[in-house]
C-alpha cells in the first residue's frame, strides 16, 4: 500500500471557511492535493471514485465561493461528494468512507450540517432545491441554494417536474449541470444529444452576445468577468434554449476543471442573480486520475486498488455471482424466443443487461435513470405481445410503484420483473438495501411474486417467467455470490404458487422464502443436534402461496418461523393472514415471522447486517428456542 500523499495546502483547509484564505491562484495546486487525497482514500475503501474525481474544481469553486453551510449545496445522488465531505471537516474519517461505522458514501443530513439532504437515489436534487429556496423566501432568509445534478440524473421525468416548477416560480434557485458525457455507462436519450451537442460548440454564443444577455439578467457587474472567463473558454458559451424556455436563466456550456471559468460565473450568479439559473459545467469523469480517464466506466465505482497501477483487488469468488446467472439464463432463453426483450435504466452491467445486448442489441434498452418510464415502456411491450424483462434493482424499482400498480398490474399485463440487489448490499447502506419489494409487490392481485432461494433457482426462475404469459411476474435475487449448487443446463419451469420441501422433519419448521435457505439448513443442522427435528421449505412464491405447503407444515409441527430478506409486510405477513383465516393457528402452532428490522440499517458487510437483524444461523435458532421457551444452551455453530 502507497504512503498517503503530502497535502501541505489542503492540511489548511478543515471547512470550507478555511478556503477563504486561499488565494484564487493557489486553488489548482488544492485542487491536485485533494485528488491525490481522495484517491488515496478509496483506494484503501472502495466506492465511487470517477464522479468525484470529476468535480474537485467544481466543489472547490462552489466553497469558495459561497457561504455554506448558510448556503445550501446539494449533490444529486451523492456519488460525487467525496471531495466535498473532504472540505467540510470529515477528512479526518475519509478512510471510514463506506465501512460499518464509518462515513456514508453519499450526503447524509444526520452526518453533517454541511449536507442539508440526503441523498443516493438520483434527480431529487432541483426538487429539493426548489423547496429550499421557497422555504428561504417564505422565512425572509437571504440563502442561496445550489444543485449539482449530472447528465445522467438529468435523464429522469422528476428533474424535469422540478426544472418546470422552478420556471414557473421563479424561484432564487442555482442549478449547476455538471455534464461529463456519463452516466454509470455512456448516456443514453435524446437529452444526452442535446447536451452533447451544446457542449461540441455548434450553438455557441459569441462573447457578445453573451455579456449583453447576462448585462440585461444580471446587472452591470457582470459582462467583464463573465467576459474573461468566456474568452478563456474559448467561447464556451450559449443561449441554452431548452432551459430558457422553461424559465431558466442558462449559462455555459463553461470548462468545469477551470477556476478561471468557475469562479466568475458563480460570484457573478450569487451576487446578481434574480430568478432560476442554470449553469451548464463540462467535465471530465476519473479526471486526474489515468486509469480512471482510460477506464470505459471511468472508475465509477471501484474495489480497493493499488493507487501506481490502478488495479482493482478481485476475491477469488466461489460461485457464480446472481446477477451473472440471471444474465446467463436471459440471453439463453431469448435465444429461444424472440419475443423476449429486456429494459434497463441506466444499469446494464449492474443488472447483467450489458450481456443481453452484446447477443441481442435490438431487443435490448437502456432508458436512462428512468424507471418509472421504463415500467410503463415494459408494460407498453406487453401490450404488444412481447416479453419484456424489466431489469431494476429493488430500490429503484420503488420508483416506479405506480407505474407497476397501474399501467402493469391493473391491466394484467405480463412484464417480467427481474430484481436485483434484493435485502441487504452492504456498503451503499440503507438507501440501496432491497428490503420493501416483496411487501409492495404481493399486495397487488394478480402479480406472481418469487425470490430465489439459489443460483439454480434464479436460473428455473428465469425460464418460469419467460413463460409465465397470463400478468405480472417477478424474481428477486441478492447482490453477490451464489452458493455453488450445480447448475442445470437450463432452467425449469416451476409449477406457480408450489414451494419444496428441501428437509423433512417433525417438531420445528422452517419456511424460507430467498437466499435465507442456506441459513435455514445450517441452523437446522443446530437444531437437529439439540433434538428438534426439523423440516425446511423453500416457498418460492410469496404470491401465490403454496396453501397445500403451508398447511402441512402448520399441521404437523409445534413451531412454524418464517424467514425471509424483507420488511414486514411481505411473505411472513401473507403466510400469518392465511393461518389466521384457515384458523391454523387457533390450536397453539407457535409461529414467528422473521424479516428486516424495523431501522434503517447502517452500511457494513451483508453478513454483519443479516447477523445484526437475526436474520442469520444463530438468530433463527435462537427465535425457534423462544418460540419454544427453551434456552438455547450449547447449541452448536450457533450458540
Ligand atoms: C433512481 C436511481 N436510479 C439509478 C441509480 C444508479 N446510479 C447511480 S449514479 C448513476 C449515474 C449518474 O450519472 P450522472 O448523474 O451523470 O453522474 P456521474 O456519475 O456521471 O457524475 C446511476 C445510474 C440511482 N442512484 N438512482
Ligand atoms: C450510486 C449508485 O446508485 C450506484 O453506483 C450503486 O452504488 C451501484 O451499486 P452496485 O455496486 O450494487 O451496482
Ligand atoms: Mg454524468
Amino acid at each position: 500500500m502507497t504512503k498517503a500523499p503530502a497535502t501541505p495546502l489542503l492540511d489548511t483547509v478543515r471547512i470550507p471557511a478555511d478556503l477563504k484564505a486561499v488565494p484564487d491562484r493557489d486553488l489548482p495546486q488544492l485542487a491536485g492535493e485533494l485528488r491525490a487525497e481522495m484517491i488515496d482514500a478509496v483506494s484503501r475503501t472502495g466506492g465511487h471514485l470517477g464522479a468525484g474525481l470529476g468535480v474537485v474544481e467544481l466543489t472547490i469553486a462552489i466553497h469558495k465561493v459561497f457561504d455554506t453551510p448558510h448556503d445550501r449545496l446539494i449533490f444529486d445522488v451523492g456519488h460525487q461528494c467525496y471531495p466535498h465531505k473532504i472540505l467540510t471537516g470529515r477528512r479526518d474519517r475519509i478512510r471510514t468512507l463506506r465501512q460499518e461505522g464509518g462515513l456514508s458514501g453519499f450526503t447524509r443530513r444526520a452526518e453533517s450540517e454541511y449536507d442539508p439532504f440526503g441523498a443516493a437515489h438520483s434527480s431529487t436534487s432541483i426538487s429539493a432545491g426548489l423547496g429550499m429556496a421557497v422555504a428561504a423566501d417564505l422565512s425572509g432568509e437571504n440563502r442561496n441554494v445550489i444543485a449539482v445534478i449530472g447528465d445522467g440524473a438529468m435523464s429522469a421525468g422528476m428533474a424535469y417536474e422540478a426544472l418546470n416548477n422552478a420556471g414557473a416560480l421563479d424561484a432564487r434557485l442555482i442549478v449547476i449541470l455538471n455534464d461529463n458525457d456519463m452516466s454509470i455507462a455512456p448516456p443514453t436519450g435524446a437529452m444526452s444529444a442535446y447536451l452533447a451537442r451544446l457542449a461540441s460548440g455548434r450553438t455557441y454564443m459569441g462573447f457578445r452576445e453573451l455579456g449583453k444577455k447576462l448585462t440585461a439578467y444580471l446587472g452591470k457587474t457582470v459582462d467583464r468577468a463573465i467576459t474573461r472567463a468566456v474568452e478563456h473558454a474559448r467561447g464556451y458559451v450559449t443561449g441554452g434554449t431548452l432551459f430558457e424556455e422553461m424559465g431558466f436563466y442558462h449559462i455555459g456550456p463553461i470548462d468545469g476543471h477551470s477556476f478561471e471559468h468557475l469562479l466568475p460565473v458563480l460570484r457573478n450568479v450569487r451576487d446578481n442573480a434574480r430568478g432560476p439559473v442554470l449553469i451548464h459545467v463540462v467535465t471530465q469523469k476519473g479526471k486526474g486520475y489515468p486509469p480512471a480517464e482510460a477506464a470505459a466506466d471511468k472508475y465509477h465505482g471501484v474495489n480497493t486498488f493499488d493507487v501506481i497501477t490502478g488495479a482493482q483487488a478481485k476475491a477469488k469468488p466461489n460461485a457464480p455471482a446472481y446477477t451473472a446467472v440471471f444474465a446467463e439464463a436471459l440471453v439463453q432463453e431469448a435465444g429461444y424466443d424472440e419475443k423476449i426483450v429486456g429494459v434497463t435504466a441506466a444499469m446494464p452491467s449492474g443488472t447483467g443487461l450489458d450481456k443481453l445486448a452484446i447477443a441481442f442489441p435490438e431487443r435490448t434498452f437502456d432508458v436512462g435513470i428512468a424507471e418509472q418510464h421504463a415500467v410503463t415502456f415494459a408494460a407498453g411491450l406487453a401490450a404488444e405481445g412481447y416479453k419484456p424483462f424489466c431489469a431494476l434493482y429493488s430500490t429503484f424499482l420503488q420508483r416506479g410503484y405506480d407505474q407497476v400498480v397501474h399501467d402493469v398490474a391493473i391491466q394484467g399485463l405480463p412484464v417480467r420483473f427481474p430484481i436485483d440487489r434484493a435485502g441487504f448490499v452492504g456498503a451503499d447502506g440503507p438507501t440501496h438495501a432491497g428490503s420493501f419489494d416483496t411487501a409492495y409487490l404481493a399486495a397487488l392481485p394478480g402479480f406472481v411474486v418469487m425470490a430465489a432461494a439459489d443460483e439454480a433457482e434464479l436460473k428455473h426462475m428465469v425460464r418460469t417467467a419467460a413463460a409465465h404469459d397470463d400478468g405480472p411476474i417477478s424474481f428477486r435475487y441478492p447482490r453477490g455470490e451464489g452458493v455453488g449448487v450445480e447448475m442445470p443446463a437450463r432452467g425449469e419451469i416451476l409449477a406457480i404458487g408450489k414451494g419444496r420441501v428441501v428437509k423433512q422433519g417433525s417438531k420445528v419448521a422452517l419456511l424460507s422464502f430467498g437466499t435465507r435457505l442456506a441459513d435455514c439448513l445450517l441452523a437446522a443442522e443446530d437444531l437437529d443436534a439439540a433434538g428438534l427435528s426439523t423440516t425446511v421449505a423453500d416457498a418460492r412464491f410469496a404470491k401465490p402461496l403454496d396453501h397445500d405447503l403451508i398447511r402441512q407444515l402448520a399441521r404437523h409441527h409445534e413451531v412454524l418461523i418464517t424467514v425471509e430478506e424483507g420488511s414486514v409486510g411481505g411473505f411472513g405477513s401473507h403466510v400469518l393472514q392465511f393461518l389466521a383465516v384457515e384458523g391454523l393457528i387457533d390450536h397453539g402452532l407457535k409461529v414467528r415471522p422473521m424479516v428486516l428490522p424495523d431501522i434503517w440499517m447502517e452500511q457494513a458487510k451483508p453478513e454483519a447486517m443479516y447477523a445484526k437483524a437475526g436474520l442469520d444461523r444463530a438468530g433463527i435458532v435462537a427465535t425457534v428456542f423462544q418460540a419454544l421457551g427453551q434456552k438455547a444452551v450449547g447449541v452448536g455453530a450457533a450458540g
